[in-house]
């Protein structure tokens, strides 16, 4: 298990906030214990199955090997009824940690041997959206979900406008934005640009993963000439992308995830302290604590809450503040009944 650094009077104060989640990626999400099951069911060993869907501190496979760790829950996800209810246990599982509302992305992929169409998939997701809603009308919490769909790095220009199609035609049940994220050493800005433009010329929010890698430094200056809703990661970017992105307006928030970057970026984030969030924040450039994929990386919400706390010294009002912040950041239609909610109870203690 990974020794995350922070205490559990953080973690206990961090827990009990109302917080937001915007960037988490359903198949990185899974619950262990399901995923293991299944895994086990596709004949692995617990062991393959733990070396197969983590990434641990000391992990120096190049960042394309690590990708495979996405391949165990794509392999053991399979059909209608499993995605339904993976997607309703990690709702289960967030809520539990305090998050009350989140933006679940997720890439839309057929699975033809049990005949489930990309279509019947993103149903799948929505389905068990509502099932966690259902099931948690009884209970004093539950996690509200929105849905932004995915495109793959490794996809081409036709399957990105597949994507948007898909997410145009599902909108009604809550999606609510396409995501650019997959491989970072994979793919070129050039396939994509025209579907994101398209999305957006549609009303859909757009957020793209950038700067994962070094010498990005050109696609990241066209994604930032493309001004995306949100970003993610930034980890790599140089003096004069750092320089655009200040001065782009309106700011463009950045999702931030100090322990999937530590994990993946060690080079340029090679302990919490390090990590570039400080430095956003301290510019007061909008920003928003996620966790990217609490399985593969063994971290939850309310722990990367405690970690900044213990990384950068935040006091409980400053957290607080961050969780509202995050808020700010959501894609979520400010005329949505739920906005008025969500203003009132983010960033407050709640009784768990
Ligand atoms: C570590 N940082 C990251 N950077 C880029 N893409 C990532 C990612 N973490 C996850 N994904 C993307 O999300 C997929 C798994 O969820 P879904 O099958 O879509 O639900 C991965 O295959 C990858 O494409
Ligand atoms: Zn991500």
């Amino acid at each position: 298990m990974v020794s995350l650094p922070y205490t559990s009077s953080d973690l206990s104060f961090t827990r009990s906030l109302a917080k937001v989640e915007l960037h988490a990626h359903l198949n990185g999400s899974v619950r262990r214990s399901t995923l293991a099951s299944l895994a086990l069911a596709q004949g692995l060993s617990p062991d393959a199955i733990i070396a197969s869907s983590q990434i641990l501190p000391g992990d120096t496979r190049s960042t394309s090997a690590q990708f495979s760790v996405f391949h165990l829950a794509h392999k053991c996800i399979r059909g209608a009824e499993v995605v339904r209810r993976v997607t309703r246990e990690i709702l289960e599982d967030w809520s539990e940690d305090g998050v009350v509302y989140a933006e679940m992305r997720t890439t839309p992929r057929a699975h033809e041997e049990v005949g489930l169409s990309v279509e019947g998939y993103v149903q799948a997701v929505l389905d068990g959206f509502r099932d966690h809603q259902e099931g948690s009308a009884s209970s004093s919490s539950s996690c509200h979900a929105r849905l932004i769909l995915s495109i793959d790095r490794r996809d081409g220009a036709e399957v990105a406008e597949r994507t948007v199609n898909l997410a145009l035609r599902h909108r009604s049940q809550g999606v609510i934005g396409i995501d650019l994220s997959g491989d970072p050493t994979l793919g070129q800005w050039s396939n994509w640009e025209p579907a994101l433009r398209r999305a957006r010329s549609e009303g859909l929010k757009v957020t793209i993963h950038a700067g994962e890698v070094p010498d990005a430094d050109e696609e990241t200056s066209q994604i930032l000439s493309f001004h995306p809703d949100r970003l993610g990661h930034v980890c790599y970017l140089s003096p004069s992308n750092a320089k655009k992105l200040e001065e782009t307006q309106p700011k463009i928030p950045l999702e931030l995830c100090l322990t999937s970057n530590l994990l993946v970026c060690p080079q340029i984030v090679p302990e919490y302290s390090a990590h570039h969030f400080a430095k956003h924040y301290a510019q007061e450039h909008p920003v928003a604590l996620c966790t990217d994929d609490t399985a593969v990386f063994g971290s939850s919400l309310s722990q990367e809450y405690a970690i900044a706390m213990q990384a950068f010294g935040f006091s409980r009002e400053e957290t607080k503040r961050i969780a509202r912040d995050a808020l700010q950041a959501s894609f979520l239609d400010r005329n949505d009944p739920l906005w008025a909610e969500l203003e009132r109870v983010v960033g407050q203690e709640m009784t768990m």
